[in-house]
């Protein structure tokens, strides 16, 4: 009797179980159909579309067969377009370059100053016209006091024999014919005649000009580029400097500030003693890249030996015309050392052909002479001239208003 009892116990938990199980399934299997049917509602209600059909999942994509069979392109609703905040950029403000003084307004400044220096060749000619009666003796210290300024002996003897002539001989007394006569042939030793243009046409259409600027350490050379720089940059060319003195660390330093100054790039080597050839090298090649109108490269010349100089600009010349040929070498004097500077000038000339010649220190130089000297000696004109440290005391040089200035007109 137990035993059937506990036979048609199992009979009713077994069939419990079942009935539980069967009514889990079918609410599972509903409750999942509702979710699609509301996911479904969702996307045609956000896209006005009862065509949309609803994405296979991913894994379909595995069974190629399936992937491409009945499956609709599907619009999906856009993103909502999301406003960008609007923010307030300042505009750069362009950092104030140095503009120079118009050239006319300089130079006048200049030939003040160098008519108002103590001068020797000024004294002399001003001392012939204020004698009552010049004889030989006159003549004589007229022609010393020109040699001491610099002027060199033959252009001194020939200012001398042709005043002389003109003076005495054709008997000009009238101090004002005499100042012009004195106008005209100290004219005639400074030259009118000569070029006195920088070469800024590059040798190939493209190419930069290369203005390669030497001269004994301490003439003003660095000065010179950044205050030619200046003056290039006014005159709307792009400029590269080219910091191949590599010799005076400060040099460097010092040519940057210019180029800072005035708004370009100044190339140069971190490494103290770097090749001078190989910063040439790579400004002219920088300039070459940004089409620049002109590289100026600033260079060392230690007068240490004529053949280790030599070496030195012959090799910073060479490399540079891998990239592009030279066209202007400009050979920067003191003025203020008159013979010293002279023979540093020969030295320099044999060693490169000098196209130009800047003559700096004017100002403090009491021998303005060694303009005349310079240009005889070498065959090359003085192209421009410092007279002062100001970053506008550069001028290009005009033979009138020198010898304007001398005469302290
Ligand atoms: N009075 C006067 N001083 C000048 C003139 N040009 C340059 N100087 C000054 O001369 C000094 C030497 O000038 P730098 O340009 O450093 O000379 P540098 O030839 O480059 O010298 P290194 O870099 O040593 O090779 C500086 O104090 C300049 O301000 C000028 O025309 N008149």
């Amino acid at each position: 009797m137990t035993g059937v009892w506990i036979f048609w116990t199992v009979i009713a938990i077994v069939g419990l179980a079942i009935l539980i199980g069967g009514a889990v399934v079918y609410l599972d299997g509903r409750k999942q159909r509702e979710l699609e049917q509301a996911e479904k509602g969702e996307l045609e209600a956000a896209t006005g579309d009862e065509d949309v059909v609803v994405a296979p999942p991913l894994s379909e994509f595995d069974d190629p067969e399936g992937a491409g069979v009945g499956v609709e392109t599907i619009e999906r609703p856009a993103e909502p377009v999301v406003e960008a905040e609007t923010v307030a950029v300042e505009e750069p403000v362009a950092p104030e370059l140095d503009r120079p003084e118009a050239p006319l307004s300089r130079w006048a400044r200049l030939r003040r100053r160098l008519s108002s220096s103590n001068n020797a060749l000024a004294r002399a000619l001003a001392d012939l016209l204020s004698v009552d009666k010049i004889d030989a003796d006159v003549w004589d210290d007229f022609e010393t006091t020109l040699i001491t300024s610099d002027l060199g002996v033959g252009p001194a003897t020939e200012l001398t024999d042709a005043l002389r002539k003109r003076l005495a001989v054709d008997g000009v007394a009238d101090p004002a014919e005499a100042k012009e006569v004195l106008t005209e042939e100290l004219l005639k030793l400074v030259d009118p005649s000569l070029d006195r243009s920088l070469n800024l046409t590059p040798a190939k259409e493209g190419d930069p000009a290369v203005v390669l600027v030497v001269g004994v350490n301490g003439t003003g050379k660095t000065t010179t580029v950044g205050k030619l720089a200046r003056v290039l940059v006014a005159d709307d060319k792009s400029v590269v400097l080219g910091a191949a003195d590599t010799f005076r660390a400060a040099a460097a330093e010092q040519l940057a500030t210019w180029g800072e100054r005035v708004g370009v790039e100044t190339v140069r080597s971190d490494v103290d003693g770097a090749d001078p050839a190989s910063v040439a090298f790579d400004a002219v090649a920088k300039g070459v890249e940004s089409g620049a109108d002109v590289v100026i490269v600033d260079t060392a010349g230690r007068l240490h030996t004529k053949t280790g100089l030599m070496d030195e600009l012959g090799k910073v010349k060479r490399v540079i015309e891998k990239k592009a040929p030279v066209t202007e070498v400009l050979l920067v004097l003191d003025a203020t050392t008159g013979q010293n500077g002279m023979t540093q000038a020969r030295i320099f000339a044999e060693v490169v052909d000098v196209t130009g010649i800047v003559l700096t220190k004017l100002d403090g130089s009491a021998k303005g002479g060694i303009v005349v000297q310079v240009q005889r000696e070498l065959g090359v004109p003085v192209k421009l001239v410092g007279l002062g440290e100001g970053v506008d005391d550069l001028a290009p040089f005009d033979p009138e208003g020198f010898v304007q200035g001398i005469l302290g007109e």
